[in-house]
């Protein structure tokens, strides 16, 4: 059937038509895009909802961890850690520790996370031999040198690396120490007698000790160094500002590319955005600096008993030789020595002054040694001193510098745990975060009798006990720098106590505690990796007499 269009009929009907159509037109231009948005917004908020329901399906029912022990929030989601680390400053190592009170030894931390309070299986986690240990990729995010041995997540590269620097801090090696050592314990007895002399006789021992630790490891690592001990506030504003990046640690974690702005933004930029972190940069800038000089220097003997010497005459590849990475490495080992070494140094005084009974016992031993008290002793001297060395391991035990969780991870053997007290099994897939914290391995009474009590006695009477010991970590990541640390601290407590005496009313040189309190004062208080005391805190003062 043929239709004409010239038909009234035909015209109105696509009249009709033409006008339904721009309607159409004009509906859709009015609300489409609207119900576009709208559609496209509900399918990606499905999308997002989906994700966060299947992960927490995933990571409550069906991941491999579920059945670990732990609070459900715990293993749903990182900010659990993240309020308590963040919001509430560095508790959740308390949170951590409680959770082992009420679940047992081992507890899921984290979605992804293992930790144990177990004594009997730190060689387990932290072996020497037998497996490979890796360490979360993360893990250079929350110290800031992404390419030193600590934050290599491999462990063959790790071994490499760790192979160029192990000779540089062999027991041989240190005994280069003893000049250094001797120079600076004087510069340290030195200012004790001046500020013993002054109107205020008060000192704040860790701010002297982080000083002279700075002042030795750095020397050792490039041959010179800030001179922080010739400083009359020992140079307290350098190290003000590294706690500050310490303080942002947890944030760096949380904050993905945060830590890459504090470490690289040009110098000016920081300084306008974070000015606590200056001093900090001006330090990195100077450990740069000194890389460069060194490996450029026409003096083939300048880097000769530099800590680069073995990693630039090591099989490494050349781009393992890098000034960056040269660099993070020397910023490691300051960061790794200095602080911590100090904070030892300062809760070993303390006690020794806080027990009159233990520094009576030490100051015997130092007589019986026949040691010259005018004199620096060598590291041979202390090394042959039992009771000093127990007072140090003691220290380290109830106040380990790196308090942090240690993480490793079993790239591909599973790790097998029973539990004793319930008797179940644990099966821990390999590739795991596994980990266990110092502190509570240290203050566990089956291991540790009274083990908030400072008991150096407790290493000489039962010398097994340091397989229980964790304070320098153990196995293929343990500290390299432990040799070093021991004789150093060891070489400047004998100093100190070899001329000064408990004061108790008599004259000569002597020491007190002055307005010190170990809950307040001494403990950990918050975990930035490093320790620290109750806000507020003035830590360690010793009034100085002579
Ligand atoms: C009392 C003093 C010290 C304590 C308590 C201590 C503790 C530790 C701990 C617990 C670790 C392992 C960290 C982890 O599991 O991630 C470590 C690693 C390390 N420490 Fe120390 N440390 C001390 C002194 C030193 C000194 C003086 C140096 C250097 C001169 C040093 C250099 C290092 C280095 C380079 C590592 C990384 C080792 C690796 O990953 O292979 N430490 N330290």
């Amino acid at each position: 059937m043929s239709v004409d269009s010239s038909t009234p009929l035909f015209q109105s009907l696509l009249k009709g038509t033409e006008l339904s159509f721009t309607r159409l037109q004009q509906d859709y231009e009015q609300y489409a895009p609207d119900n576009w948005r709208k559609t496209a917004f509900t399918l990606f908020a499905a999308a997002i909802l989906t994700h966060f329901i299947s992960v927490a399906i995933w990571r409550l029912y069906l991941s491999p961890l579920a059945k670990i022990p732990g609070p459900k929030l715990a293993g749903l989601t990182f900010l659990y850690e993240a309020y308590y680390e963040v919001i509430l400053g560095g508790q959740y190592f308390k949170r951590v520790a409680e959770m082992h009170e009420q679940y047992g030894p081992i507890v899921r931390v984290t979605p992804d996370e293992v930790h144990w309070n177990d004594p009997e299986f730190i060689d387990t986690i932290y072996p020497t031999t037998g497996r490979k240990t890796n360490k979360p990729e993360w893990f250079s995010k929350r110290t800031g040198t992404p390419d030193s041995i600590v934050s290599t997540p491999g462990h063959d590269l790790h071994r490499r690396r760790r192979n160029a620097l192990n000779s540089f801090f062999s027991v041989a090696s240190i005994r280069r120490l003893d000049i250094v050592m001797k120079e600076y314990t004087e510069k340290m007895l030195n200012r004790m007698e001046k500020i013993s002399k002054s109107n205020n006789q008060v000192l704040q021992f860790h701010h002297m000790f982080k000083a002279c630790a700075s002042d030795v490891i750095t020397i050792y690592a490039f041959g010179e160094c800030f001179g922080f001990m010739e400083l009359e506030d020992f140079g307290w504003s350098f190290f003000e500002s590294t706690d500050e990046f310490f303080f942002l640690t947890h944030l760096f974690f949380l904050i993905p590319g945060l830590v890459q702005i504090a470490q690289n933004a040009p110098a000016w930029i920081l300084k306008k955005i974070i000015p606590a972190l200056g001093e900090l940069r001006d330090r990195q800038d100077w450990w740069l600096n000194k890389v460069r000089e060194i490996r450029t220097s026409p003096n083939p003997e300048r880097v000769k008993s530099t800590i680069f010497e073995g990693i630039i005459n090591s099989p490494l590849p050349a781009s393992e030789k890098e000034d960056q990475r040269l660099a993070s490495e020397a910023q490691l080992v300051v960061f790794a020595g200095e602080g911590t070494t100090a904070y030892s140094l300062t809760c070993a005084l303390y006690h020794l002054l806080d027990n009159p009974t233990d520094l009576a016992t030490l100051k015997a031993e130092l007589k019986a040694s026949n040691l010259d008290p005018t004199k620096i002793p060598s590291i041979n001297d202390v090394e042959a001193l039992p009771f000093l060395n127990a007072v140090i391991q003691e220290a380290v035990r109830l106040h380990p510098g790196v308090m942090a969780r240690q993480v490793r991870i079993s790239p591909e053997t599973p790790i097998l745990y029973t539990d004793k007290q319930s008797g179940k099994d644990y099966v821990i897939p390999p590739g795991t975060i596994t980990s266990m914290s110092p502190l509570d391995t240290h203050m566990n009474e089956s291991a540790f009798e009274n083990a908030y009590a400072f008991k150096p006695e407790r290493w000489i009477e039962n010398p097994l006990l340091t397989r229980y010991f964790h304070g320098f970590s153990k196995g293929t990541r343990g500290c390299v720098g432990m040799t070093l640390a021991r004789r150093e601290m060891a070489i400047i407590l004998a100093s100190i106590f070899l001329k000064y005496d408990l004061y108790t009313g008599q004259s000569g040189p002597t020491l007190e505690l002055y307005d010190t309190d170990r809950a307040r004062d001494i403990d950990a208080n918050s975990d930035y990796i490093i320790p620290v005391p109750a806000k507020g805190s003035k830590g360690l003062q010793v009034l100085i007499r002579n």
